[in-house]
């Protein structure tokens, strides 16, 4: 969209001015305000977007928490979509912190008690005989290319909070990956919460029942997946904060039948694989040489393990049996080994099971592998940690770990970051500056011993799932492939400011997420038509000027009034 972008709008008057989508507020021109019937609706003085951003912006000033900011900028949104993503995209660095992880994380904790206006579609399992009138009802007459759902039981790492996060993710595919807002729909699969605090709130706003499991469970998630199949088969279907028993099996099922994408797994998979590429890139050595530890075989801890170890076939020419071997999950009984057996081992992490036969005589009584075992006995050169574990990396593991590896690369992914392994700063003082870092949200920078800042990156999915995203969508994939994924993650990874010098950050700053997203959307988009997965008849060489005229801006164009225009 350009400023010279004329839009046939049909609202008038009140309408026009809570339509988050079409609202100036003080922006309109005296021509739009006559044509519009809203010259009595607005103060005399047409205001620029500048002067409405810096207004804005002094206004959030005053908000002193970043709880509060979160508010102000959640009203924003739903009154007026180009100053809120103005405003953001003018104080990036500053302001994702404040709508995303980790404050974000204190929003949805409280999301009943902050409760001012919906957003997005709620699906709620007892309104299930009547899920296709509701999502017609937001959806009738609307192009739609990417639907963001949750079911909310995994939300970042506070658990189940039984509504929340899939409208701060679509958020994000706005201001990183430039997707158009309005073609875009956030859903609440409401089917209960096992959060004994929201069963007994009397103000909670989703549905106060335990979670519905199995085949009821089952039947409400495939009915809203084959209302989006029938009437956006062209869509990108993104799945967040699903629960670990639901996430990997719901993108198995449906990952065939159209383009979808969770995130957790996947998209967490990318940036990770994409900040430890970097990182032996500064340590000089290849995927094969390394042995990882993974912290917490959850969602995200399968989804790292698979996309490493399928970086590393592909990289190293390796076997996939090989590649497995380079791994130990750990998990809350500590390292995941053959005796554990099936109840506590979840059949997708079965490629990674440890034999026992290793770990003789290092079982503690309970016959459990602690991770400071593990690190003693096989002295990674990679330490990843996606638990939700608060201080899980100890002083002691992280400097049993610098003792057995030049540079360790230790990345504590888990948010918010009041949940993270460990702190970086720690990290670098306890290794004396030699860790290689990256974390889920963000943190200051280290000082190194030679006074030096080391600037930690942030490795948060973030970074990538909105170019995943766009690049699926501007090709109009018919699915989201393995290669699609690891053509986005090698343009990631060849951003890395540590390419350029080893003590600089893993990953891009996020102040320059926009761009970087755009070049993993690129290439996302060159691989679906080098596939033969894309739905559009141009060329690679033909992407790069078909995603710069796809990327939705935040720019007022100019309205005409036309009763049948947009409403
Ligand atoms: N940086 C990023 O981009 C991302 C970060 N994450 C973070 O990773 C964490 C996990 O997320 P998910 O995998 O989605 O959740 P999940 O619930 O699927 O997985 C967490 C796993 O950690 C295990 N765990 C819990 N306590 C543990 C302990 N003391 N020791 C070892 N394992 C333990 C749990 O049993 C579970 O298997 C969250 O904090 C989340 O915010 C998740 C996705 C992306
Ligand atoms: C970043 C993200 O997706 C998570 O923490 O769950
Ligand atoms: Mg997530």
């Amino acid at each position: 969209m350009s400023a010279t972008t004329k839009f046939r709008v049909a609202l008038r008057g009140n309408a026009l001015l809570t339509h988050p989508r079409f609202n100036k507020g003080t922006a309109f021109t005296t021509t739009e305000r006559a044509a519009f019937g809203i010259i009595g609706h607005l103060p005399y003085k047409v205001n620029t977007l500048d002067e409405q951003c810096d207004r804005a912006y002094q206004q959030l000033q005053t908000r002193e928490t970043p709880i509060l900011k979160n508010s102000f900028l959640t009203s924003m949104k739903s009154q007026n979509w180009v100053l809120y993503y103005t405003l953001i995209s003018r104080h990036l660095r500053e302001l994702i912190p404040i709508i995303y992880t980790p404050t974000e994380a204190d929003a949805i904790a409280n999301y009943s008690h902050l409760f001012r206006r919906s957003e997005g579609l709620y699906l709620s399992f007892p309104n299930e005989e009547t899920m296709e009138e509701e999502f017609l009802e937001q959806t009738e007459g609307r192009d739609i290319d990417l639907i963001v759902c949750s079911d909310a039981e995994a939300i970042l790492g506070i658990g189940d909070q039984g509504v929340g996060i899939s409208t701060a993710k679509a958020a994000i595919y706005t201001l990183i990956g430039g997707i158009d807002p309005s073609k875009a729909l956030s859903v609440t699969l409401d089917v209960g919460t096992n959060n004994e605090d929201l069963l007994k709130d009397p103000l909670y706003v989703g549905w106060q029942e335990k979670r519905v499991r199995g085949e009821g469970y089952d039947r409400f998630v495939d009915k809203f997946v084959q209302l989006v199949r029938k009437y956006y088969p062209h869509s990108l279907l993104h799945f967040e904060d699903f629960g670990v028993t639901n996430a990997e099996r719901l993108l198995e099922l449906y990952k065939d039948q159209h383009a979808c994408f969770n995130d957790d797994i996947q998209g967490t998979g990318a940036v990770t694989l994409a900040a430890v590429m970097a990182a032996i890139g500064v340590t000089k050595t290849q995927l094969k040489d390394q042995r990882f530890i993974v912290y917490g075989a959850g969602s995200a801890g399968l989804g790292i393990t698979r996309q490493l170890r399928d970086g590393m076939v592909t990289a190293d020419n390796i076997s996939a049996e090989e590649a497995n071997s380079k791994f130990y999950l750990i998990d809350k009984h500590g390292l995941i080994k053959s005796s554990l057996g099936e109840a506590n081992i979840r059949a997708d992490l079965n490629d990674f099971v440890r034999p026992d036969s290793e770990w003789e005589g290092v079982a503690d009584a309970n016959g459990e592998v602690s991770l400071l075992e593990v690190v003693k006995k096989i002295k990674p050169t990679v330490l990843i940690g996606c638990s939700t574990h608060a201080g899980g990396f100890t002083k002691e593991v992280v400097q049993v770990m610098a003792k057995g590896t030049e540079r360790p690369i230790i990345l504590p992914l888990s948010n918010p970051s009041r949940l993270v392994e460990v702190d970086p700063k720690d990290a670098n003082d306890w290794t004396g500056g030699k860790a290689l870092l990256a974390t889920g949200s963000p943190f200051p920078p280290a000082k190194m011993p030679n006074g030096k800042e080391y600037i930690i990156a942030e490795c948060n999915n973030a970074l990538i799932y909105p170019g995943l995203g766009f690049g699926a969508m501007l090709s109009k994939s018919r699915t989201m492939s393995d290669k699609m994924i690891i053509a986005g993650t090698k343009r990631l990874a060849s951003l890395s400011p540590a390419l350029e010098h080893p003590d600089n950050a893993l990953l891009p700053d996020f102040a320059d997420s926009p761009s970087v997203n755009f070049e993993v959307a690129v290439a996302v988009a060159e691989q679906a038509i080098e596939e033969g997965l894309a739905g559009v008849d141009w060329k690679k060489e033909e992407v790069r000027e078909k995603a710069k005229e796809k990327v939705w801006e935040p720019i007022y164009g100019e309205y005409i009034y036309d009763k049948d225009g947009e409403a």
